[in-house]
């Protein structure tokens, strides 16, 4: 369990992370999501015990990170922004570094050393300074050393930045294996991972919690949320049709792929007197589909509403 009360963190007169109170359990993959300097990564060092509080508290598995220190640092695993540091290290050597430090000993050692290099698939590069690494290999031995001491809870900021596609559903897929009885909390810039490894995403903003709801909450928030797309021929022809159809409130065409959609008013379900209709006229079309709503247009929305922008000031 992971959880966080009125947590707040000052820089003189700013204020980057500002009474931030959420609370993740076992089970559950929470992600961060805001735009660039929202206060994640903040907020995320002061739950690894990294950077202390001006105010408010962590509990990492029941230990308070200020007073419980050592207990909570034990059941947590860490992967910060950026890479490791000692990159002139050998990945062998860092992560033996790590095992001290983390005080495995004997065939525990020898067993974990083993299950995430395999894992992360670190084989071929063991013998090569971290520095020397590429971007991927490097994200990826930061993440062994994270999950080394097999945590109960992790904190994983932006796992899968630098990663190629293929690394990429590797790393959500060990995301997901490890979440069935561990707590999880990851940042991320990609809004396509939180339907990939999330059950909840938290969306801040200029330091404050704007948003917590399953990723589907959050979808149906979005205008878009049961509205109808499809492909026709002539869609200048087909949108004012589909506009006169009972419980449509507007029709819009994409100025890129040309693709109609039609929204509903509120309450209303279209598809299928919108699917009714294109028969009916014997009307050409392709790829009809029933949207469930769009996350980046939700965030957008969000993080750009004027108390947000109000509170970048944040003096
Ligand atoms: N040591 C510091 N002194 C002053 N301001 C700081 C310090 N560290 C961070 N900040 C500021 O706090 C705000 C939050 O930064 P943070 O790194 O937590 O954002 P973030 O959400 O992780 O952004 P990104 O997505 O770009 O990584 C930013 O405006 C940043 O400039």
């Amino acid at each position: 369990m992971i959880e966080t009360q009125q947590l707040t963190k000052r820089y003189g007169r700013f204020t980057a992370v500002d009474c931030i109170s959420f609370r993740v359990e076992p089970g559950q993959v929470l992600g961060f999501l805001g735009p660039n300097g929202a206060g994640k990564s903040t907020t995320m060092k002061m739950i690894a015990g990294f950077l202390a509080p001006t105010s408010g508290s962590v509990k990492v598995c029941g230990f308070d990170v200020q007073t419980q220190a050592i207990e909570a640092k034990r059941a947590l695993g860490y992967l910060p922004e950026g890479a490791p540091s000692y990159g002139e290290m050998n990945a062998r050597q860092f992560l033996s570094f790590v095992a001290d430090v983390r005080q495995l000993g004997g065939e525990k050692r020898r067993q974990r050393l083993d299950d995430v290099i395999g894992r992360l698939q670190l084989e071929p590069v063991l013998e090569q300074p971290i520095d020397t690494l590429s971007k991927g290999f490097r994200r990826r031995v930061g993440l062994a050393q994270a999950i080394l001491h097999d945590p109960q809870a992790l904190i994983l900021d932006e796992p899968t930045d630098g990663l190629d596609p293929n690394q990429k559903h590797e790393v959500r897929a060990l995301i997901q294996s490890m979440a069935r009885d561990r707590t999880i909390v990851i940042s991320t810039h990609i809004l396509e991972e939180v339907h990939a490894v999330c059950t909840r995403a938290v969306i801040i903003a200029g330091g404050r919690l704007l948003a917590d709801a399953t990723p589907t909450e959050l979808e149906a928030r979005s205008r878009y949320h049961g509205a109808v797309s499809l492909t026709a021929s002539n869609p200048v022809a087909v949108k004012d049709g589909l506009a006169r159809i009972d419980g449509v409130a507007a029709v819009e065409i994409d100025p890129q792929d040309g693709r109609l959609t039609a929204f509903p008013k509120s309450g209303q379900k279209i598809f299928e007197r919108v699917d009714g209709y294109l028969r009916e006229q014997k009307i050409a079309f392709s790829e009809l589909q029933l949207e469930q709503g769009r996350l980046d247009e939700v965030f957008r929305q969000i993080t750009t509403q004027p108390a947000t922008v109000a509170a970048g000031g944040r003096a």
